[in-house]
């Protein structure tokens, strides 16, 4: 065991230590030569490759309960599929393709005809997927990719975990989770904030480390091997600052505090700690996993479950930010060298207006089902002239505000012109940094760029915070740096009216709020631009 201390970014409070799990690293598309020497004996090894697989899962399926208990018996039931096994056999033995090959391509064939099914069907096709990469790995004898079932609370360990993956951790079971690679904003880390799982990222050595057990400190941004025979301690998830629950300086100041959701859980967690409605509803994560666009009643329906409990008070929902880090399978584009650079955000919308209008349709629905006082807002929006596109479309399904994101540093720059024709605008801190350092937010190394205390950052914040004072309109942040209860009094001096967090950050950064007058907050700002 390495007695090292090894340091990160530290991206999701808590303290916890427990046994290590690592997540496997995913599998290269098996090659298609060279052809089995013998493809009678390659073929012969499917069956017991495949039987293999679905025993595991089944042993799973039992000691698991309810909707899991039911996900692993028919994924187990998939992996024993006698039309797989056979076609993957005789893709060996007829046209020479090797095993592990062949049950590659047996496998996507079954997910293409799955995904033109549609509806239920098309939704099987993530759990064809890992069936195939389960059954792959085995044959060629190395650990199956992705996050393994956990059957007792461990501290995960990966390279760096996709939206989804990290989407469907539960947090009943990860103790805490490190990644080699990934940066403070990346969404990966976003969400483990917004599960309470204690979360160190860009922990250069962490994959290399050969811990049985780690102690994972989510404030300091350190890890360390630990006893593997001591007790599992889990972070304590409660918000222990004091605030009275009004967004507002020492002095009267108003700045709403506002949280970041993407589901009913986090929706229900920042009513609990007090939110004074939602600034930020990514709406993307809801459908991380949908095969296919969902329906305006689903939309509905979703969106409106989200919204409950803020009814009555300020919500705004962003439409689909797709791409990048977050991609989404119906609205997936064309391959891009700069994914981070391209048709993401709003500008699908361009290519695209029908999903754009029929989203508006199902907010609007969702805004009269649920009583919220609901706004819209649109990602990635780059010029004056966007904003205004956006706008008008938001009218035209009967939304009343409408505002855009700034997060695209020419947005920042136009902010006057933008706020002729927006009602708001709400800063983008993750993006923003991302695209004025450029700097990618998922990646470790440049993590350091990405830091919001960076002054060129808050130099654009501060033409967004007289813009809004000039036009008389809300200015807000909602990207991570208004989780930092320092850096919100900043914000606050910088002109912000709003700030939205993720529901652990609310009761701080309410209280650093209260302890500060305007005029501390503008001094600590005019610090902060001058460091
Ligand atoms: C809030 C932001 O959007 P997201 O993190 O979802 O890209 C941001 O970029 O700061
Ligand atoms: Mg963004």
């Amino acid at each position: 065991m390495l007695e090292t201390r090894l340091s990160g970014v530290a991206v999701s409070p808590g303290r916890a230590s427990g046994p290590v799990v690592r997540v496997a690293e995913s599998l290269a598309e098996p090659p298609r030569t060279p052809a089995p020497a013998d493809p009678a004996a390659d073929a012969a090894r499917i069956a017991p490759a495949a039987a293999a697989v679905a025993g595991r899962l089944e042993k799973l399926a039992a000691a698991a309960q309810g909707e899991a208990a039911d996900i692993l018996f028919t994924t187990a039931a998939m992996a024993n599929d006698p039309g797989l096994v056979g076609e993957a056999e005789r893709l060996v033995t007829v046209e020479g393709v090797p095993a592990p090959r062949a049950v590659y391509e047996a496998a996507d064939g079954f997910a293409r005809s799955l995904a033109a099914a549609g509806g239920y069907l098309a939704e099987r096709v993530r759990d064809i997927q890992d069936v195939r990469d389960r059954i792959v790995a085995e044959l060629l004898g190395v650990e199956p990719p992705g996050v393994p079932e956990l059957s007792s609370p461990s501290v995960l360990v990966a390279r760096d975990l996709a939206p989804a993956d990290t989407a469907g951790l539960d947090p009943a079971q990860v103790l805490a989770l490190v990644t080699e690679q990934g940066g403070p904003t990346s969404h990966t880390a976003i969400l483990a904030r917004a599960l309470g799982i204690p979360a160190v990222v860009a922990v250069r050595g962490v994959l290399d480390l050969a811990a049985e057990a780690l102690v994972v400190d989510g404030d300091a941004g350190t890890v360390e091997p630990a006893d593997p025979r001591a007790p599992v301690v889990a972070a304590d998830r409660r918000a222990a600052a004091e605030w009275n629950g009004v967004g507002a300086t020492a002095d009267g100041h108003g700045v709403k505090i506002l949280g970041n959701v993407g589901s009913v859980a986090d929706a229900r967690a920042a009513a609990e700690v007090g939110a004074e409605g939602v600034g930020l509803f990514r709406t993307e994560f809801c459908y991380l996993d949908a095969p296919s666009e969902p329906s305006v009643a689903e939309q509905r329906a979703a969106y409106a479950a989200v919204l409950a409990p803020f009814a009555g008070k300020p919500v705004v929902v962003r439409t689909l930010d797709a791409g990048a880090d977050k991609p989404l399978a119906f609205l997936a584009p064309e391959p891009e060298p700069n994914p981070a650079l391209g048709v993401r955000g709003v500008r699908i919308a361009f290519d695209r207006p029908e999903v754009l209008d029929r989203q508006l349709e199902a907010i609007a629905g969702a805004a009269a089902d649920s009583g919220a006082e609901v706004s819209v807002m649109a990602p990635m929006v780059a010029t004056a002239e966007e904003a205004a596109w956006f706008t008008v479309r938001a009218r035209a399904a009967g939304i009343a505000r409408a505002g855009v994101m700034i997060e695209v540093p020419a947005a920042a720059l136009a902010a006057r012109e933008i706020l002729e024709v927006a009602d708001f605008v709400s800063v983008g801190t993750n993006d923003l940094a991302q695209y004025t350092f450029a700097a990618d937010r998922q990646l470790g190394a440049v993590a350091g760029l990405n830091d919001p205390w960076q002054p060129a950052l808050l130099r654009l914040i501060a033409l967004v915070g007289d813009a809004a004072r000039a036009a008389g309109k809300p200015a807000g942040v909602c990207g991570e740096a208004a989780a930092d209860p320092r850096l919100a009094r900043v914000l606050a001096g910088l002109g912000m009216t709003s700030l939205s967090m993720n529901a652990a950050a609310i009761r701080p950064v309410g209280a650093a709020l209260a302890a500060a007058t305007l005029a501390d907050c503008e001094t600590e700002a005019r610090l902060a631009l001058a460091a």
